[in-house]
């Protein structure tokens, strides 16, 4: 029996509510195979824990995570109770950056049953690789004065080794896939940081002659993702393109519930951490409504990650099946619940 050691963190909000659905839709994938099993240790750390604690992890949270395969994580934000910044920085970045996972990958395609919001959706399939260590996230500068003299400035930060990082793996990405890659950029108007990515990526694609590849800027390619999605392949972009192209993806889908993404470590030295792309949802939560795919695709990629591709796929043409037959949640056109979404994806795997 191979064992997996997984690090559960369901964070907050409807995070409670998919963490679920994904551990039972992995349990089920992996006693019909048979030879697999995951040990699960589940951390409370969300924002109640800081009402408590006074920090969103304990201080040797990430020594506590270390030793795990990989890390499935919800969602994190409760702005009733947490500013949005202190929930966010305290745990998913503080992960994020601790752990070094440089690069977050989010894929979006269109899959039958889904009800797209376009009007006439073809197959598209593209995955953005979001850079996710530094850019416009970066905590360098403060504020000064008071009242109607204050100012606020915030530095972006675009290293050579995190910009490369992230194009040379969407080129390595492209190989296996259709070949193409787009970089997203905004050099017209971002003069200093953006023509340094612009010169980055010429060099990347210098040394993949056999990978198509162009620079788009990001306004025309967040209109792109809505009027032609099937135009792309592999999406590169800085931490906060990337946070609004995944969005987008998310939504041609028919809902940022079904996105997933993947915070990879691309040194192996600490875990990755899966968590899909949507966050707490407030305005959901507690009615059963959450749709569990983006939750269910992220513990794919997690099986992906962990090289059990097989079991992976299996999860996917399961949800697939499930969608297609509509068992489906509001959000993309159904009246089933989380729960009866989960089952019947179950249900299909353990044909
Ligand atoms: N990675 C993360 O943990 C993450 C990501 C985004 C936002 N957040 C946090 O989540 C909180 C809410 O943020 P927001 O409202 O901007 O974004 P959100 O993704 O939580 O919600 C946006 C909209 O999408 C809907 N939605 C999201 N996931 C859904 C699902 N699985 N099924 C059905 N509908 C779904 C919500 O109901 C809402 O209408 C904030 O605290 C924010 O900081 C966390
Ligand atoms: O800004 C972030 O990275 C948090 C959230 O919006 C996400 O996309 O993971
Ligand atoms: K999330
Ligand atoms: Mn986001």
């Amino acid at each position: 029996m191979k064992r997996f050691s997984i690090a559960v963190i369901p964070g907050d909000g409807i995070g409670r509510e998919v963490v679920p659905a994904a551990l039972n839709v992995l349990d089920t994938a992996a006693s019909a195979h048979g030879g697999i099993a995951f040990d699960y240790t589940e951390f409370p750390w969300s924002c109640e824990y800081y009402l408590e604690h006074g920090e969103m992890m304990p201080e040797d949270g990430l020594e506590q995570l270390k030793k795990f395969d990989a890390i499935l994580l919800g969602a994190v934000g409760n702005p009733q109770l947490v500013p949005d910044h202190v929930s966010l920085w305290g745990l998913l970045i503080n992960i994020r950056r601790g752990f070094q996972q440089s690069i977050n990958i989010r894929p979006a395609k269109y899959f039958e049953g889904l009800r797209s919001p376009l009007a006439d959706p073809k197959q598209f399939d593209f995955i953005v690789v979001r850079e996710n260590s530094e850019g416009e996230y970066s905590e360098v500068g403060g504020r000064i004065h008071q009242g109607s003299s204050q100012i606020a400035i915030q530095n972006s930060i675009f290293t050579r080794p995190g910009v490369e990082n992230a194009l040379r793996y969407g080129f390595e990405l492209a190989k296996g896939r259709k070949g193409h890659v787009t970089s997203a950029t905004k050099s017209n108007g971002i003069v200093h940081t953006m023509p340094f990515w612009d010169e980055v990526f010429a060099d990347v694609k210098a040394d993949y002659p056999e990978i198509e590849a162009e620079s788009t800027h990001i306004d025309a390619l967040a209109a792109f993702f809505v009027t032609k999605p099937e135009a792309f392949d592999v999406v590169v972009a800085s931490n906060l393109f990337g946070d609004i192209l995944t969005d987008i993806g998310g939504a041609v889908m028919g809902s940022i519930g079904i996105a997933p993404a993947a915070n990879i470590n691309l040194s192996g030295e600490f875990p990755s951490m899966f968590e899909p792309v949507h966050g707490s949802a407030p305005d959901i939560v507690g009615k059963h409504i959450a749709n569990p795919i983006g939750q269910i695709w992220t513990a794919k990629m997690m099986l992906d990650h962990l090289g059990e591709t097989e079991l992976g796929a299996g999860i996917l043409s399961a949800v697939e099946e499930v969608t297609k037959n509509g068992v489906k949640t509001p959000d993309i056109g159904g009246s089933a619940t989380t729960e009866e979404v989960t089952a019947a994806i179950c249900e299909q795997l353990k044909k």
